[in-house]
């Protein structure tokens, strides 16, 4: 389908007598996943009558960056389309978002973003700045606006305790949605941290410690972005001159770790929404982590090596498939507890892999490709030790660490590598691929990585990386997975066998 600009109704026409609402929602970042995931359902929840929550936007990068330009542009709405099986049959569903009411940029208005402070309504925070966004940059807070986001915080925060006089009434509560462990421990810690360290008033940071509350919450959807083709597609079916529509999955899932105070606060699952509110979520983090991310990292790094372009590609392809499955099965599901039976977990790995198998997403493993090294390292990396550590084998795990390292040497000269400059110029500079070992040695010891630094370990990684690159460079991809999977126990297909040890 295709229709010209003029063919297009302006997105303001979609909403007519659209209600504004109070500014209860502080968001950091607007990508893909917040749109789809976070200001989908605070809209369903609006739309059935359990919140009135206007979210105002802050784009906290410099970086000049379309999405918030087109948010104001488009008065803060845009479409979310769901798609794949729903109940077994084909279903789409379309909303169009109107929960967001402003717009503000850090760095072109910081007198704005602290001026939202000053919003009585304001009491959550809800972010999404990628895994390197939670980071403590020494010294930052008196930039302004200070560089790192949790020292952009610690900034508004303070505007907030000294324009409110310290009520404690007016404490914000955090829900950040980084995929990083302990997202909302780790993001207080570092607010703490800058007012200490910056010697603010005590009687701020004691505001902070009583009344600002921090969730950590673990986040499940699959939101890939869209070509420029099939946005226009879209665009073209919708009707609408939408330049911010977001394709994601039906399935969802939100888990926050907290009890009533944030439930009744927050109350999204009154409005029948996938979130859950649970005493404790590392063993959910845990478990989505190491299936559902892990096995997107490793289809990544093998799956353009024989020819695979989306996860569908990957998950189809008769020895990528073979190998994630085996990879699950053999590595990642043992390595996991299964405190309501290894079923449980296997019907949660099989119920990813069909997630994958969504027709309708265009998931591209280029995507997920980017700056995989570092997602290897907190993804597959944690499944290869523990299996080391319980003296069982994780060679598919080793396998994918090895097709990055192969892949970024130019070893296959037209996979794309987007990852840190650094590691992928050390890695091109130092290829040999008549020593590879050496070449591995040398760049496992200078990854900058705590879980390396025993030299057994490092020994280890070094030597099993080693003989696959060997086997990669000596023989087409599709044989050396064949050779990889020979003789291990024959079709799982779309299932998992029990979690043995
Ligand atoms: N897309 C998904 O399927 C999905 C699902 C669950 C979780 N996630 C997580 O979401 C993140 C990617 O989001 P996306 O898919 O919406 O991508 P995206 O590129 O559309 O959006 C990334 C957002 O992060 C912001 N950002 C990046 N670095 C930042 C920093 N240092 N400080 C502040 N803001 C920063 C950007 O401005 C942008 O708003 C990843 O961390 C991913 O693990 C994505
Ligand atoms: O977004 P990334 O690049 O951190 O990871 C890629 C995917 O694994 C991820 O986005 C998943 O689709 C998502 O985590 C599903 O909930």
């Amino acid at each position: 389908m295709s229709a010209t600009i003029r063919d297009l109704r302006p997105l303001a026409e979609a909403a007519p007598g659209r209600e504004t609402l109070p500014i209860r929602i502080l968001q950091v970042g607007a990508g893909n996943f917040l749109r789809g995931f976070a200001d989908w359902m605070v809209h369903r929840a609006n739309d059935a009558g359990v919140l009135r929550h206007g979210i105002a936007v802050m784009k906290a990068t410099p970086r000049p960056e379309q999405v918030t330009g087109r948010l104001v542009e488009q008065d803060g709405m845009f479409h979310v389309l769901l798609d794949g099986v729903r109940d077994g049959r084909p279903f789409t569903e379309t909303t169009l978002v109107t929960a967001v009411q402003s717009v503000v940029d850090a760095y072109r208005d910081w007198d704005g973003c602290r001026a939202l402070m000053h919003e009585e309504t304001l009491s959550l925070v809800i972010s999404n700045t990628t895994d390197a966004g939670i980071v403590y940059a020494p010294g930052d807070l008196g930039a302004a606006p200070p560089a790192s986001f949790p020292a952009k915080m610690t900034a508004l925060l303070h505007e907030r305790w000294s324009h409110f006089a310290g009520d404690p009434r007016r404490g914000l509560s955090f829900l950040p949605c980084e995929l990083i462990e302990d997202n909302g421990a780790t993001l207080r810690s570092l607010i703490l941290r800058h007012a200490t360290e910056a010697a603010l008033d005590p009687q701020f940071i004691e505001w902070v410690t009583a009344h600002c509350r921090f969730y950590d919450t673990i986040v499940d959807r699959i939101v890939p972005g869209l070509s420029e083709g099939e946005a226009a597609e879209l665009r073209a079916s919708l009707g609408f001159d939408d330049r911010l529509i977001v394709r994601g999955e039906h399935y969802a899932d939100w888990a926050i770790a907290g009890g009533p105070e944030i439930r009744d606060e927050f109350p999204l699952d009154r409005a029948a929404l996938p979130v859950r509110f649970l005493s404790d979520i590392r063993p959910y983090r845990e478990r989505k982590v190491r299936i559902l991310n892990g096995t997107h990292t490793a289809m990544a790094a093998v799956g353009p090596l024989v020819g695979c372009r989306t996860v569908l590609d990957a998950v189809q392809h008769p020895a990528v498939g073979a190998y994630l499955r085996h990879l699950l099965d053999d590595e990642v599901l043992p390595s996991l507890p299964a405190p309501e039976g290894p079923a449980d977990l296997q019907q949660y790995a099989a119920a990813i892999l069909d997630r994958f198998r969504n027709p309708a997403l265009q998931h591209l493993l280029a995507d997920i490709r980017l700056n995989a090294l570092a997602k290897w390292r907190t993804r597959n990396l944690p499944v290869v030790l523990d299996a080391w550590s319980r003296g069982r084998r994780a060679d598919l795990g080793v396998f994918a660490f090895a097709c990055l390292l192969t892949s970024y040497a130019g070893a296959f000269g037209t996979v794309e590598v987007r990852d840190d400059e650094t590691l992928v110029s050390r890695l091109r500079a130092d290829f040999d691929a008549t020593r590879t070992g050496p070449w591995i040695a040398g760049f496992v010891a200078s990854l900058d990585w705590p879980e390396l630094r025993d030299a057994a370990t490092a020994a280890r990684l070094t030597a099993e990386t080693d003989a696959h690159v060997r086997a990669l460079l000596g023989t087409e991809p599709a044989g050396v997975l064949s050779a990889l999977l020979a003789g291990r126990e024959a079709g799982t297909t779309g299932r998992c066998k029990p979690a043995a040890e």
